[in-house]
């Protein structure tokens, strides 16, 4: 049978991150991706020029349609918008006990807020104790625990608190870091580093959601989390050395890097 896996986000016209990043990576993995839409961006490599949030119970009921009748071996959340969105989406996966990938966008890379400041608490309570993995960025760190995160030494510290918000495991993703990368996967018995060369590139708009979206693939055919985020590492890490230039700003990853180039 088919891997399935259900990405519940915003979408991005632009094509290079959210709900469009998630289904081509999922796609990529051979794993069946469906979507449930929260947001609608006008978006493109030069930043967010607008955006509207879906409402709640069209939310939910696009959740209960995938749920009731396709099904997913896992799930990822990505762009949720506001508080009740938050807890509209905790409400109806708590029911659903497959494993739970949260990114906690919150702001995107061009600098547009994609979270309203006060719906911190809503992720903090509600979603990240329901996660199999929570993978912030660094500003997200920050947030999520109310200390800066920027070095080495703060990302080590901050592991053990970021495990005590109540997700199995976490990504600390040091994309932010000043030198070369460095992720950090900490489940409370092991802490594992993912170090990289940092590629001079700005072609690097969806990251985080193709990061988080391959990791989802891969346990939704039934990858163990550190595998899955190991070999989701290194699919990144060529998915943002091949980028082409697409757009005037931050181009997007190459999510079909790992497919080969056939005429069809
Ligand atoms: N220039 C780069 N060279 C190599 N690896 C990179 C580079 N930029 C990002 N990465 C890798 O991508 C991961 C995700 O990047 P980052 O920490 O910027 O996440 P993010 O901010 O959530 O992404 P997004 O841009 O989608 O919001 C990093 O942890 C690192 O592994
Ligand atoms: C709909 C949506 N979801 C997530 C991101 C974050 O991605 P990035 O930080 O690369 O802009 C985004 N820009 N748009």
């Amino acid at each position: 049978m088919r891997a399935k896996a259900l990405t519940i986000a915003g979408s991005d016209s632009g094509g290079g991150a959210g709900i469009q990043a998630d289904l081509k990576t999922f796609h990529t993995y051979q794993v069946y991706g469906s979507s449930v839409i929260t947001a609608i961006t006008a978006q493109n490599t030069l930043g967010v020029q607008a955006f509207e949030l879906v409402s709640p119970s069209l939310i939910e009921r696009q959740i209960v349609a995938v749920l009731a009748d396709i099904g997913a071996d896992a799930i990822k959340t990505g762009m949720l918008g506001n508080a009740t969105i938050i807890e509209t989406v905790a409400n109806s996966l708590r029911r659903y006990p497959v494993a739970l990938v949260v990114d906690p966008v919150m702001v995107a890379k061009s600098g547009d807020r994609l979270l309203v400041e006060d719906a911190v608490q809503a992720l903090r309570e509600q979603l990240v104790p329901i996660a199999s993995l929570i993978t912030p960025n660094l500003p997200e760190a920050s947030v999520l625990l109310g200390r800066e995160i920027d070095d080495e030494r703060t990302m080590y510290a901050a592991l053990d608190d970021l495990l005590k918000l109540g997700a199995k495991a976490v990504l600390l993703k040091g994309g932010h870091l000043k030198g070369q990368p460095l992720d950090l996967f900490a489940d409370g018995q092991q802490v594992l580093e993912l170090r990289s060369e940092r590629i001079d590139t700005p072609n690097t708009h969806g990251t985080g959601c193709t990061y988080a979206a391959a990791i989802t693939a891969l346990l939704a055919r039934g990858a163990d989390l550190v595998s899955a985020v190991c070999q989701a590492h290194a699919f990144l890490y060529e998915a943002i050395a091949s980028a082409e230039s697409i757009g005037a700003g931050h181009s997007p990853v190459n999510h079909w890097v790992w497919l080969s180039e056939r005429t069809v």
